[in-house]
């Protein structure tokens, strides 16, 4: 029987992340799933983590608990940012260490590449130049996330990994009007504007950035598939010093792209603007998957596929009782 922890399963990729692990104990796979909110373990809290990893003691943890925010919130909350995705990695990987977890995911992200780096991005481009300054103390956070598995592995022999996702999306998203990401915002924002008739809606930056987009169902399969592979097959494909491996589709579009196929997508025929006092952040970030291609995993939801149901889930929760959209999260 293993045992897993999924760390941020009231999270969008830890929700599909024990969708799926619940799918399969389901089916008779033999698993005990072990949760906690946020209320019941602060993960910043380093003797919580402790006692928790000690009284629970799982086989294997998924770390997909972070603090997640689109630019704007990434470039106005910097301290939250950094520090809190920092205490949570050391506590949750060093307790997971100290009472014997023998196998460990944890998620970064794709912007632990540097700023301008050969397009499309291969694992071995980290610490190759200077970061989006956007988002510099959320990446430099992930790129400890994925020193510390491979100092641990290194020194200690454990079987720690790490994904790094390009730009998520799905149901279970953030809609928040101003600190999600671009693609529940834009959702948010031409969904309210198709409602109510508007003529203009208003797009950050200059909608020319070009972003890579992947269905949050396609990352839960893809995080099980990476955590599933035997040591050898892992080790094979990554190195001791660079074991993180790309998710991705390996294809990306404009934001102004993306932009009209939200439109459609939410009935909006009026026309789209850009705010150019927004920032772009990096102009591209499309990720190399050929690591993963190779061991077997490719991306299947399309995102016109993909969009058209998470615009179904997004309408599905609102008029929550509180008056509120469920899906709009403070950050
Ligand atoms: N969304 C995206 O586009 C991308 C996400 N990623 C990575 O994927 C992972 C999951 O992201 P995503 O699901 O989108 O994020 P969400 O914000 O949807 O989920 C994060 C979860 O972590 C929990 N959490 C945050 N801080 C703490 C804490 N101190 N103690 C306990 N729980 C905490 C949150 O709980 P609560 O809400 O109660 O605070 C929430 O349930 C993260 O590592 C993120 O960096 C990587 C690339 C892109
Ligand atoms: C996953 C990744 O996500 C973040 O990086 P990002 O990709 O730059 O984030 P984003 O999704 O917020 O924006 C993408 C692009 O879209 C444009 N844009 C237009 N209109 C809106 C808009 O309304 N909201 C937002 N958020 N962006 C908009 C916006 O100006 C930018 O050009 C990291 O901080 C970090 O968290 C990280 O790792």
């Amino acid at each position: 029987m293993r045992k897993i922890y999924v760390a941020g399963h009231r999270g969008m990729v830890g929700g599909a992340i024990l969708r799926r692990l619940q799918a399969r104990k389901d089916a008779g796979e033999a698993l005990t799933l072990i949760t906690r909110t946020h209320a019941e373990l602060d993960l910043t809290s380093q003797a919580a983590v402790r006692d928790f990893m000690q009284a629970e003691k799982p086989d294997v943890v998924i770390l997909a608990a972070a603090k997640v925010g689109g630019i704007h919130a990434n470039n106005t909350y910097p301290a939250d940012f950094i520090y809190e995705n920092l205490m949570i990695e050391c506590n949750v990987i060093h307790q997971a260490f100290a009472a014997g977890v023998t196998r460990l995911l944890q998620l970064g992200s794709s912007c632990i590449y540097p700023k301008a780096v050969p397009q499309p991005m291969r694992e071995d481009a980290l610490l190759t130049g200077t970061l989006e300054a956007t988002n510099e103390p959320y990446a430099v956070a992930k790129i400890a996330g994925i020193k510390l598995c491979e100092s641990y592995n290194r020194q200690h022999g454990t079987d720690y990994r790490s994904v790094m996702p390009t730009n998520l999306y799905g149901p279970g998203d953030n809609f928040h009007p101003t600190n999600s990401h671009v693609l529940p915002a834009l959702i948010r924002r031409f969904h309210e504007a198709a409602q109510s008739g508007a003529e203009v809606v208003t797009i950050w930056g200059s909608g020319t950035p070009m972003r890579e987009f992947l269905h949050v169902d396609d990352m839960a399969e893809a995080s099980l598939f990476v955590l599933d592979l035997p040591k050898d097959v892992y080790e094979a494909n990554t190195e001791p010093m660079l074991s993180h491996i790309n998710v991705g589709t390996g294809t990306d579009l404009s934001i102004l792209d993306i932009a009209r196929m939200v439109a459609e997508v939410t009935g909006f025929k009026g026309r789209i603007e850009t705010d150019p006092t927004k920032p772009d952040g990096t102009m591209r970030k499309l990720m190399d998957v050929s690591r993963l291609a190779n061991m077997g995993w490719r991306a299947k939801i399309g995102l016109k596929e993909g969009l058209a149901g998470t615009y179904d889930w997004f309408k599905a929760e609102q008029g929550d009782i509180r008056g509120q959209a469920a899906a709009i999260r403070p950050v």
